[in-house]
Parts: C-alpha cells; structure tokens; sequence
C-alpha cells in the first residue's frame, strides 16, 4: 500500500494508456479497478478517466469532507448536464442558490408526517400488483422487470394521485422512453447535437411532448381548481411557499421537479429491492427470520394499514444491509470550484472528486467479511462502532438524498408484503453480477421463484 506523508505530496497517480488514461480500464471493468485502487492506494488516487482527472478518496472521514465540511467548494460534475436534456433544472441537476431555494421549497413534502399519508398509496400499489405477481405460480419471475413495475406505479400515483388514473400505461411509457434515452446519452462517448432529427431523438421528443402535456395539464386543473386537495407530491409542491421569500414554484421548476423525482425515485428503489430478494432467496436462514417477523407484525389483512410498516426492525436491518452490499449509488462524483486539501494532497481546481459507497460499503477495516451478507451489523447500537461515513447509501451533507426516508418506506412496504405471501428461491444455475451503469445493476435480469 503507498502511503506518502511529506506535508504536499502529489496524489499517486494510478497508471493507464498514453492519452487515454485509465479509461478503457473503467469502461471494461469499472468494479475491479475500484476493488484494485482500493488494495493498492491509502487515502487519494489520481484517474483520468474520459479526458478530466477525477481524485477517489477512499476514506470515510475525506468522503465527509468533501459532501459535508467543505461541500460550498463543490459543485455538479459535467456529467450532470446531459441529465437535464430530460429533467431541466430540477433538484438533481441545478446547483448554487438554484438548488438551494429549491431544495428548501420541496424539503416538507418529504417530512415524515407527510410520508406517512403517501404510505397507505404505496401499500394499495403493493397490494394490487401482489394479486398479479400470484399468477406466475411456478414459473420463474423477472424480479427485476417486476419491481420496475411497481416502483413505478407508486412513483407516479405518489406523484399525481387519481389524475393518473387511465393514463399511468402511457405516462410510464414515456418516461421510460426519456430515462433510458438520458441514460443512453450519459453513458455514450459520441452525441449528436439533439436537434439532428435520428429516430432516437424523435422518440424523445414524442415522449417529452407527452409528458409535459400530462403534468401540465393536471397543474393547470389543480391551479384552476385550487379548493380541491390531494394528498400527493405535486399538491406538496403546488402549496409549497419559501419561508424567506413568499415565492412558489413555476409551472416550469413542477414540471422539472415532478420528472426528477420519476426519475431518481424509481429505477434506484426497484435495483435494490431486485438485489435484496436475490440475497434472501440465496440465505434462507435470513428469509425465515424476516418473515416471522413481518408475520406476527403485519398479519394477514389483504391491505393491511401503513402505521404497521413502522415496527418491523429487522426488516429494517435488511434492506440496510443490502443496500450496503449494492448501493444503487455506487460512485458520486463533484466538480471542485476551488483547489482542495485532503491531508498532504491536492484537488485542482476544476478537476473532480470522486465519492464511492462501493467501496466505503467494502472496506475491511469497517466491514469485517465485507462480501457476506449480514444483516446483523445494522442491529441496534452497532453504528456506533464505525465512521457515519462508513455508510453511504443515500449520500451526505445537504444533498443527501431528498427521498431517502420515501425510499426505506417503500421497501420495507414491498419486502414485507412480498415475503408474507411468497418463498423465494433462485433458479438454478444463474450467474448474477453487478453491472455498473448510472445505478448499479444486476448484469442480467434477476430471475426467482416466488412461491406461494
Ligand atoms: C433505494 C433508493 C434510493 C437511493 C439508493 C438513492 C440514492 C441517492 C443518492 C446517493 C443521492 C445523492 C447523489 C449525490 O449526492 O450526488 C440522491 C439524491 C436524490 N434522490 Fe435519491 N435515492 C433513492 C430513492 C429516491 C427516491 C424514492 C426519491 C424521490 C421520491 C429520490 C429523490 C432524490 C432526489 C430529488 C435527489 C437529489 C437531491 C438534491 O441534490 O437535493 N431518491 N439519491
């Protein structure tokens, strides 16, 4: 391990190609190079990767620095525009006082008591699609196709409550279409300028037409109609009024933020639900505790009510632990403003750092065992044995992720009702790798059998 401890040492560099640097190597194996970096660096290594020179910190007290202490120096990396041919200028992708007015604006509709009234919507959700995922009786089912299903139809009723309904097919289509073109486009090395009319780019603008469309038209009824209440997020956002200023959102910031928060809310919840069924139908010593408790909670009622989703720890310590082992976010990365200290080494300013729950969620000297599944080192009282920045599934410091209480919500919701009604059991002879793209996903879809 090369640990350098002159007061101003260069950060190692780690060695690639000539021009191309440690590209390609990223390209082919993202995970492996991290796991390689990891063994081989102490604290910071310097990558270039897609012609910028990106800094990994691996520690978790420099991971803090960099989301919380001094998060003022760090902005959205680049990568970050080509999301906002998709979501504009919404709470993933703005920066600087933008966000922060934003942020501040949609902060109480996730506040817990909030929450709680959209619980009863995402248990309805699970209920329905439950009944439809009996049916595959003995057959393999694609869980993770499954939980994109769901995931969806609670974003978008969490969304827009009854003013989905009958439309929610078409809707889900289209945003579908604008999250896999953007994802595209993100991971790409060519782009061609989107006014180029290929049939992808046309594909885009169908559904982008669509969508806007959709959410402008319900805004437009609601502001019309402003008597009329729902218990959903756009009605959150409609009413939501800045403490400092009086102002609200435009029409424009809802339709920006409603698409952002499809967009961060969906996929990351349905990868890690996939991955946490893969993980129980593989330890079923850890099914069987799961489900006793959720039997003796939640009982049998077809929908049972949300308050009971509350008291179940060990589901819980569950979903934590799988989201240790595949964090949906696995790399975060932020422009530095200004040069930088971590300890002896520099941050340029203008090149990126890089933040990994990959590998803080992996590091030995945290995680004993790191790759063995063990939902015990989230029981009670164990955090305090390691770094707050050990864990990191949902970021840190101001842009923690603004879902993230919706998010732990939902899956316990959807876990509990799943191993009440189903056993899981892999299919034999499946390989199931991670796949790094902008969540971590599982290579090949995740096939189980859900028994009854
Ligand atoms: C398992 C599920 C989820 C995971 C692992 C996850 C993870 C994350 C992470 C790591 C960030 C910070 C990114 C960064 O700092 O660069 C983030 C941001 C965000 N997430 Fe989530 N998320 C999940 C679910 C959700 C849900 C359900 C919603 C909304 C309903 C949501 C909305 C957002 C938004 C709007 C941001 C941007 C916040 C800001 O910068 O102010 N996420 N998420």
């Amino acid at each position: 391990m090369e640990t350098i401890s002159s007061p101003t040492s260069s950060v190692p560099i780690h060695p690639g190609m000539p021009l191309l640097g440690n590209t390609l190597a990223f390209l082919r194996d993202p995970l492996a190079i991290l796991r390689t970096l990891q063994q081989r660096y102490d604290r910071v290594v310097h990558l270039r990767i897609g012609g910028r020179h990106q800094y990994l910190v691996l520690r978790p007290d420099d991971s803090k620095h960099i989301m919380q202490e001094n998060h003022r120096n760090y902005g959205r990396s680049p990568a970050f525009n080509v999301l906002k041919i998709f979501l504009g200028n919404g709470l993933l992708t703005s920066d600087g006082d933008f966000w922060r007015r934003q942020r501040r604006l949609a902060q109480p509709a996730f506040h817990r008591q909030k929450l709680a009234v959209l619980a009863q919507t995402m248990v309805q959700e699970t209920a329905d699609w439950v009944d439809e995922v009996k049916q595959h009786n003995q057959q393999p089912v694609n869980v993770s196709q499954a939980f994109m299903d769901v995931t969806m139809r609670i974003v978008c009723k969490t969304l827009f409550g009854s003013d989905v309904v009958g439309k929610l097919d078409g809707l889900s289509s289209a945003l579908d279409t604008l999250q896999y073109y953007a994802n595209q486009r993100m991971l790409s090395p060519i782009r061609f300028p989107m006014k180029w009319p290929t049939p992808a780019h046309q594909r885009f603008r169908r559904a982008s037409a669509l969508v806007d469309s959709f959410i402008y038209g319900v805004i437009n009824q609601r502001r019309q109609n402003s008597t009329s209440q729902h218990d959903d997020l756009l009605d959150m956002f409609l009413n939501a009024e800045d403490e400092e200023t009086g102002e609200r959102m435009s029409d424009q910031q809802l339709r920006d933020e409603c698409v952002t928060l499809f967009a961060a809310g969906h996929e990351t919840t349905a990868v890690s639900m996939a991955w946490t069924l893969h993980l129980l139908a593989n330890h079923p010593d850890v099914l069987t505790r799961l489900r006793a408790e959720v039997t003796s909670v939640v009982g049998d009622a077809p929908t049972p009510s949300a308050d009971v989703f509350r008291a179940l720890p060990y589901t819980m310590q569950v979903v934590q632990e799988s989201l240790r082992l595949y964090p949906p976010a696995w790399i975060m990365s932020r422009l530095a403003h200004q040069e930088d200290h971590i300890g002896p080494y520099t941050i340029p300013a203008g090149d990126t750092a890089l933040v990994c729950p990959y590998l803080l969620h992996r590091d030995p000297t945290t995680w004993p065992d790191p790759e063995r599944f063990d939902p015990d080192r989230f029981a009670p009282g164990r955090e305090k044995d390691r770094h707050p920045y050990a864990y990191l599934p949902f970021g840190g410091g101001p842009r923690l992720c603004i879902g993230n209480q919706f998010a732990l919500m939902e899956m316990q919701i959807l876990l509990a009702m799943v191993v009440r009604e189903f056993d899981c059991r892999p299919v034999p002879n499946q390989r199931i790798t991670p796949q790094p793209l902008i969540t971590l996903r599982p290579k090949r879809p995740i096939m189980l059998y859900l028994i009854k």
